[in-house]
């Protein structure tokens, strides 16, 4: 009986474990996780504190007692303070003092990411809110009880920061979001896309102050103001999410890191060490849309590379197929969704990209009601004409045509054979042109 370590049981953990034992008993398998929840859905946080859903506990799926009746030890509220890869153990901390050494004879590191803390003036003041522990929502939550907690400041216009703007407006508060590129969500869309998200923020009464830099953050223990090089944003509470960083400091010194720290991993999950794999947020992904390896911080990217990882630690050879990054978001009921590369992305590398642009009504003119706007953009290799990216956007769920791009950008599928693609026609859904089409038919 061998032994496997999974030290994080968050998404990427709790994937792991739940594929060890699914396909096999003739392990032990022994979980330390810091925290004293297992599987807490971030993506529910804004709909739990802008008051969408009744509650938290659906947003749970998973439970130390559930790992444990499938034959897990599960260690919650230890920390691993130590790793040694010579002799094969971890040095874990329990809430009470408590020491424990555990030997391994294969290791998953799944320690996942930390929120970004800018290191300016005043970052540490009371209410300068962190969010992505389900304590975090809590404590937001909380806070929200206060009446006199008028005026909310959310730096940062990425997905967790559009979301908890949209949040603090339904509870009629004073939203302000701050952020240092000139546009919202930029990491995922081009400017036409980012154009709406933005009219649709400010239309919804979101301040938006974008094209700034937090310079401090000023109070008397509290926090009052933030500051930026342009301006000055009064404050009762300020939400941190400017991105995450890997949280990877406990093999920092041993395994071979990607550039902003993240454990380097092949597509097996394997580091640079062997019998040591790491899955999540803590670990590089393949990039489909770069040919390379990237950072990505998702919950898809991290169940699947806990998939993955158990199956060679279970001697089954497996390996990723990569990621594209896929993503989508509802902001009062704008939809956008893209996968891969944006066009300003792709330019920024250096690859002679094209993009084919097309708008439309979603389904025939004759039907009168449920019919949206779609706005789709390709973004695809101007050379090999290789499929790099897509982005669409909509008040009508068109998310599941972005699975398509997604695949076709893994498997390099041109734009001109995704124009003779056989989609389906039904009015009630699109049009016999439709929108996928007719965008693929136009690239030039
Ligand atoms: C508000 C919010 C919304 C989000 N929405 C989405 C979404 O809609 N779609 C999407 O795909 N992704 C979303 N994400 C991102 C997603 O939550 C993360 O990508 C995901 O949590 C990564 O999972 P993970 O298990 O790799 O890491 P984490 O969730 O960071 O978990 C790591 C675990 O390791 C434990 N740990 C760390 N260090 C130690 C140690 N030394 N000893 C013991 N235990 C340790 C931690 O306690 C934690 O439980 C969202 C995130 C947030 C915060
Ligand atoms: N719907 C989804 O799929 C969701 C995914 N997530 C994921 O969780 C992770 C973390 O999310 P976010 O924190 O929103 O990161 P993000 O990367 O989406 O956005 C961070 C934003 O902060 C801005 N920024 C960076 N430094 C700044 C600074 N010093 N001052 C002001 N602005 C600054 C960036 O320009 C960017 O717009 C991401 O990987 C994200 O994709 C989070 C929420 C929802």
């Amino acid at each position: 009986m061998s032994r496997i370590v999974v030290i994080g049981a968050n998404h990427a953990g709790t994937a792991a474990v739940n594929t060890i034992l699914s396909n096999s008993k003739e392990h032990e398998v022994v979980v330390f996780d810091s925290n004293s929840n297992i599987s807490f859905l971030g993506c529910g946080m804004a709909l739990w504190i802008g008051n969408q859903i009744s509650g938290p506990e659906g947003l749970f799926y998973s439970s130390k007692a559930a790992l444990e009746a499938k034959g897990a030890k599960v260690f919650m509220e230890t920390r691993v303070l130590d790793l040694d890869f010579e002799r094969k153990t971890i040095l874990a901390e329990g809430k009470d003092g408590s020491m424990i050494q555990q030997p391994y004879d294969k290791l998953i590191l799944a320690t996942g990411s930390l929120p970004i803390v800018p290191m300016i003036p005043g970052h540490d003041l009371k209410n300068v809110q962190p969010v992505k522990l389900y304590q975090h929502a809590q404590d937001v939550i909380e806070k929200l009880k206060n009446p006199e907690m008028k005026d909310i400041v959310v730096v940062g216009a990425g997905y967790i920061g559009v979301e908890l703007a949209e949040a603090f407006k339904r509870h009629g508060r004073n939203v302000t979001m701050i952020d240092v590129e000139k546009t919202c969500l930029s990491a995922y869309y081009d400017e036409s896309f980012t154009d709406m998200m933005k009219r649709n923020l400010e239309e919804h009464g979101i301040r938006l102050a974008f094209g700034e830099k937090v310079t401090e953050i000023r109070g008397n223990g509290c926090v009052e103001e933030v500051v930026t090089n342009m301006n000055r944003y009064k404050a009762d509470m300020v939400v941190m999410a400017i991105g995450f960083r890997p949280n990877a400091e406990l093999g920092k010194k041993q395994l071979a890191q990607f550039r902003n720290g993240a454990y380097l991993v092949n597509k097996q999950q394997e580091t640079s060490v062997t019998d040591v794999y790491a899955i999540g947020d803590c670990a590089t992904v393949y990039d489909n849309s770069i040919d390379g390896e990237n950072y990505i911080a998702l919950a898809t990217n991290a169940v699947r590379s806990g998939v993955v990882a158990a199956h060679n630690v279970l001697g089954t050879p497996l390996e990723s197929a990569g990621v594209q990054g896929s993503n989508g978001i509802s902001i009062f009921d704008l939809k956008m969704v893209s996968t891969g590369l944006t066009l300003n992305k792709a330019k920024r590398r250096g690859i002679n990209a094209l993009a084919s642009d097309y708008e439309d009504l979603q389904k025939p003119e004759f039907i009168e009601s449920e019919n949206e706007p779609v706005k789709i953009r390709i973004v695809y290799d101007g050379e090999t004409r290789v499929v790099l990216g897509a982005q669409m956007a909509s008040r009508h769920d068109l998310s599941m045509g972005i699975h398509m791009f997604s695949l076709a950008i893994q498997e390099k599928v041109t734009v001109d054979k995704l124009a003779l693609t056989d989609l389906f026609f039904l009015p009630h859904f699109n049009k016999p042109y439709n929108y996928i089409t007719m965008a693929a038919l136009s690239a030039k």
